[in-house]
């Protein structure tokens, strides 16, 4: 049986991903059913296969993992600040990016981005955080999966992109790395991006 869970998305668009096995479970709010097709119930699985009623504005010159240009995402963590992340794909490789430790904070290696601004979109704050730490241009397109918890009071939330211009340098991080699959959970990343690996992995896989 196909469900199909959809709402409207924040820009005034409709969103809607279709189950699959092992990603998570809808969150417990009010699901509205889609063309026909049945709500989940709680507490089914997900996936995150992504599509969007909206038309693309922009994000058509992108591989295909990237054409659901501002996707439904599933978050139970709705009262939480958002913090982006950016899957930066390239040539077979993603942008890994090390946050060295901080009074109270452990270092790791994460995805580049940071805290989503009052009244800032997603995709706003990425470019915005991508342009500020790296000093390059991006698209954005597609989550890669569901929210994560940060702490008590953040998510996170990681996009795939690519680069449009420029080369990422390291203006807050301690090192930049371009990581092929294989290296992919070999580094120690933060804890909130280990569920976005195999999804990046399988992109790097299949998708560039
Ligand atoms: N950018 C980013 N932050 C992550 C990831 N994983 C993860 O746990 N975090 C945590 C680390 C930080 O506690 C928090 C992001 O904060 P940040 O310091 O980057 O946010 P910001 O750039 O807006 O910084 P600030 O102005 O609030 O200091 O999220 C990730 O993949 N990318």
């Amino acid at each position: 049986m196909a469900y199909i869970q959809y709402r409207p998305g924040r820009d005034g668009g409709h969103r809607g991903t279709l189950p699959g096995p092992g990603h998570g479970r809808y969150p417990e709010r009010p699901l509205e059913p889609f063309r026909g097709i049945p709500v989940a119930p709680r507490g089914a699985f997900w996936c995150h296969w992504h599509f969007s009623t909206t038309v693309n504005r922009g994000a058509g010159q992108l591989f295909p993992v990237l054409l659901a240009e501002l996707p439904f995402v599933n978050s139970s963590y709705g009262d939480r600040e958002v913090v982006v992340g950016v899957a930066l794909f390239r040539d077979g490789r993603v942008l890994a990016a090390h946050r060295p430790a901080r009074a109270g904070a452990a270092g790791g290696w994460e995805f580049p981005g940071g805290k989503v601004e009052q009244g800032e979109s997603d995709h706003a704050a990425a470019v915005r955080e991508i342009r500020e730490e790296l000093g390059v241009e991006v698209e954005v397109g597609a989550a890669l999966g569901a929210d994560q918890p940060i702490g008590d009071r953040f998510v996170l939330r990681v996009y795939a992109g690519r680069l449009l211009a420029g080369e990422p340098k390291a203006t807050e991080h301690s090192e930049l790395r371009w990581v092929a699959a294989e290296e992919l959970e070999q580094l120690p990343w933060l804890l909130p991006d280990l569920p976005f690996l195999p999804r990046v992995r399988e992109v790097i896989l299949t998708e560039i």
